[in-house]
């Protein structure tokens, strides 16, 4: 388990994290995500003990974090940190030599993380003269390589095609279930949705929200159904209910009141009554609404 504990931060008299608790469970991939300069990249750094915050701790499994647990972490910064002159597979083996790992380990990891990624045949080019995108692969190439225990990603899945996105989202699983807390941060919100197990928001600074996934979109959806009926002119005539949108010949409705899981049994028995209903379920807002609700 990673947790962060009350970390705070200034520069200058600005505070750029205020009092940001939250932990990254093992096996789980957790998103951090938050407007532009909401402080995700000063939460990272800090633990990776790249700055030193005001106040506040660290801890990895109940303790203080050591400069082991550091040793052990794959990060991926923001700003990338690739060597342009050197090739992909022998920059992949210098970075997993600087955390320990023998040449010939080296060498058979970077290897099958190529291969993991798409980038294989690319692994004698120059960094620089691969895509962005490529340079990217190459870049969670160089996170993975040493096996790392907790993975905190900045950032991980910008200028990845949707392919790519796969591939790599594919890796970071496997790292989570064999146990690694696994911290990213995005802007992607629909990719977030799709990924994270857990979520942690910040906006200014302060967490506004985190827990579980689906527990924080049941949250922020409660009243929400779907209904797929043919004739939906009535329905908003009935008490407590208002259209929250259409899609696809879908009607999504509010229930307003406390139980509106009865008031939905209701309005379904209503709608069965005046023909077929193609589709009932519940309906979970995505992660841009809750992320525009509690910024
Ligand atoms: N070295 C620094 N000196 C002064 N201010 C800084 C420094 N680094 C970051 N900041 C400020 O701290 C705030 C938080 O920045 P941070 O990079 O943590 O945000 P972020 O959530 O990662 O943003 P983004 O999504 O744009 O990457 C911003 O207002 C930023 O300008």
């Amino acid at each position: 388990m990673l947790e962060v504990r009350n970390l705070s931060h200034h520069y200058g008299d600005r505070q750029v994290l205020d009092d940001v608790s939250f932990e990254v469970a093992p096996g789980h991939l957790t998103g951090f995500v938050g407007a532009n300069g909401a402080g995700k990249t000063t939460t990272m750094r800090a633990i990776l003990g790249l700055i030193r915050p005001n106040s506040g701790e660290v801890l990895v499994n109940a303790r203080s974090i050591s400069n082991a647990d550091r040793a052990g972490i794959g990060y991926m910064p923001e700003e990338r940190g690739l060597y342009p002159k050197m090739k992909v597979h022998e920059q992949i083996v210098y970075f997993a030599q600087l955390h320990g790992v023998d040449k010939t380990s080296a060498a058979k990891r970077a290897d099958e993380l190529l291969e993991r990624v798409g980038l294989a045949e690319r692994r004698e080019s120059k960094v620089e003269d691969l895509s962005l995108g490529n340079q990217q692969r190459a870049q969670i190439c160089v996170a993975l390589v040493h096996d790392p225990s907790i993975l905190i990603l900045d950032e991980p899945f910008s200028g990845l095609d949707p392919i790519a996105v796969e591939a790599v989202l594919a890796v970071l699983q496997e790292r989570a279930d064999a146990g690694a807390p696994v911290l990213f941060s995005s802007h992607q919100l629909e990719v977030v949705e799709k990924l994270s197990d857990d979520l942690v928001i910040i906006s200014n600074g302060r967490v506004v929200a985190k827990g579980a996934r689906q527990a924080l979109q049941e949250q922020h959806s409660q009243g929400l159904y779907r209904f797929g009926i043919d004739d939906a002119g009535w329905i908003e005539q009935q008490p407590g209910v208002t259209i929250a949108g259409r899609e696809g010949g879908d009607v999504i409705v509010h229930l307003a009141g406390d139980n509106s899981k009865a008031a939905a049994q209701q309005l379904l028995r209503q709608a069965l009554e005046r023909g077929a209903v193609h589709r009932f379920q519940r309906e979970l807002v995505p992660l841009k609404t809750i992320f525009k609700e509690v910024r």
